[in-house]
């Protein structure tokens, strides 16, 4: 396929669809955004701007959107697919009537469904039944802010099938935004949703006042219960140590940037987790992801305590107080 006629279509312009949708025009694909909303649509189409999230930057013009799905979709080789996990099941059984027989779909969410614990790529081969092998998982340390300014970056794209996987990647590659390929779908997704949690750990920690030694503890034992997680569940260790593990657990878990992080500050200031959702205005994946994560951990019978006392303070079980006097008395044991 030559990468400068192939068409994107990107569902929905909100904070990272839009980075993406930016990156892909950058690296030659002509993008169409599909917005909820007609101001934001009729924005980008106007003045080439996403109006609701980043105002300040304009888009390549090659950029385009509409609120109608089927035009989205009308002759799209990639559909980036970047919605709260949350609402993937629902949004996409509306969409996938259009989705064409060659399109390959690119999942960029970093959460578990609630219910069924399932990761995202696995969500869209159930909602639309299009094989694994058409479906790719971009994930890596991307605080979309840093990419709308054209800041370097580099993230991993994962697929079963090599050829779809390096397709994804010449279609996101740019000066500015370095893509890497992998086949171990599991472990990026995992990797991607799981640092969310370990970024509320942090957050609440830095917010309680507590330094850099107890953040970095929280990081490190928090790649730990991770790895066991995602190895359990048929990951590669290798993947975690990467970008979409390591690399995302640190960009997240260190910049104000994030929204799981900052929404774990407030509740380590004393917010109710009602007051911190009614402070965050954007998808913030691990206040509803803990829950499932923490499924998944006694489904395959691993222990991850950081996600468990995470999990707990969401549903106010647990003072803060108490949460971190858990996480310190546990029973002491190897580090591995
Ligand atoms: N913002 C970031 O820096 C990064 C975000 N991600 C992941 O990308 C995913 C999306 O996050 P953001 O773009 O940041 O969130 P956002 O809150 O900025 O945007 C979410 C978008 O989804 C749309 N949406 C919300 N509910 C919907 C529904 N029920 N049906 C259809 N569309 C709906 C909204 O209109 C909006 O366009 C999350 O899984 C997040 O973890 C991954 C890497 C970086
Ligand atoms: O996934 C991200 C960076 O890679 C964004 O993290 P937040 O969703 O916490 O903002």
């Amino acid at each position: 396929m030559n990468q400068h006629h192939a068409r994107t279509a990107v569902f929905s312009a909100g904070s990272w669809g839009t980075a993406v949708g930016k990156i892909m025009a950058d690296a030659g694909t002509s993008v169409i955004m599909h917005a909820r909303r007609d101001e934001i649509a009729d924005a980008i189409n106007a003045t080439h701007r996403n109006a609701g999230y980043f105002p300040d930057v304009e888009l390549p013009h090659t950029v385009t959107a509409t609120t109608d799905p089927a035009t989205a979709l009308d002759g799209a080789d990639f559909l980036v697919l970047s919605i709260p996990a949350q609402s993937l099941r629902t949004g996409l059984a509306a969409w996938a009537p259009h989705i064409g027989p060659d399109t390959v779909i690119v999942s960029l969410m970093k959460g578990i469904e609630i219910g069924s614990g399932l990761r995202a790529s696995q969500v869209i081969t159930e909602v639309t039944g299009i094989g694994a092998e058409r479906v790719a998982v971009l994930s890596g340390p991307n605080l979309a802010r840093e990419i709308m300014d054209g800041q370097p970056a580099a993230a991993t794209v994962a697929c079963p099938d090599e050829d779809a996987a390096h397709r994804v990647q010449r279609a996101c590659h740019t000066p500015y935004f370095r893509p890497y390929t992998s086949t171990d779908v599991t472990g990026c997704e995992l990797g991607g949703a799981v640092k969310n949690v370990i970024a509320l750990a942090v957050g609440i920690a830095s917010g309680m006042g507590m330094g850099h030694n107890a953040q970095a503890m929280l990081i490190t034992r928090g790649l730990a219960e991770t790895t066991r997680l995602a190895t359990a569940m048929g990951a590669h260790p290798a993947t975690l140590a990467g970008l979409a593990g390591l690399g995302d657990l640190v960009a997240t878990c260190s910049s104000p940037l994030s929204r799981n992080r900052t929404f774990g500050t407030h509740l380590g200031h004393g917010l109710t987790v009602a007051e911190a959702t009614a402070a965050t205005r954007q998808t913030t994946e691990g206040v509803k992801s803990a829950e499932a994560i923490l499924a998944l951990a006694g489904a395959h019978d691993v222990e991850m305590p950081i996600t468990e006392i995470v999990s707990d303070l969401l549903h106010e079980k647990v003072t803060l107080d108490q949460a971190a006097s858990a996480l310190m008395q546990r029973p002491p044991k190897p580090e591995r």
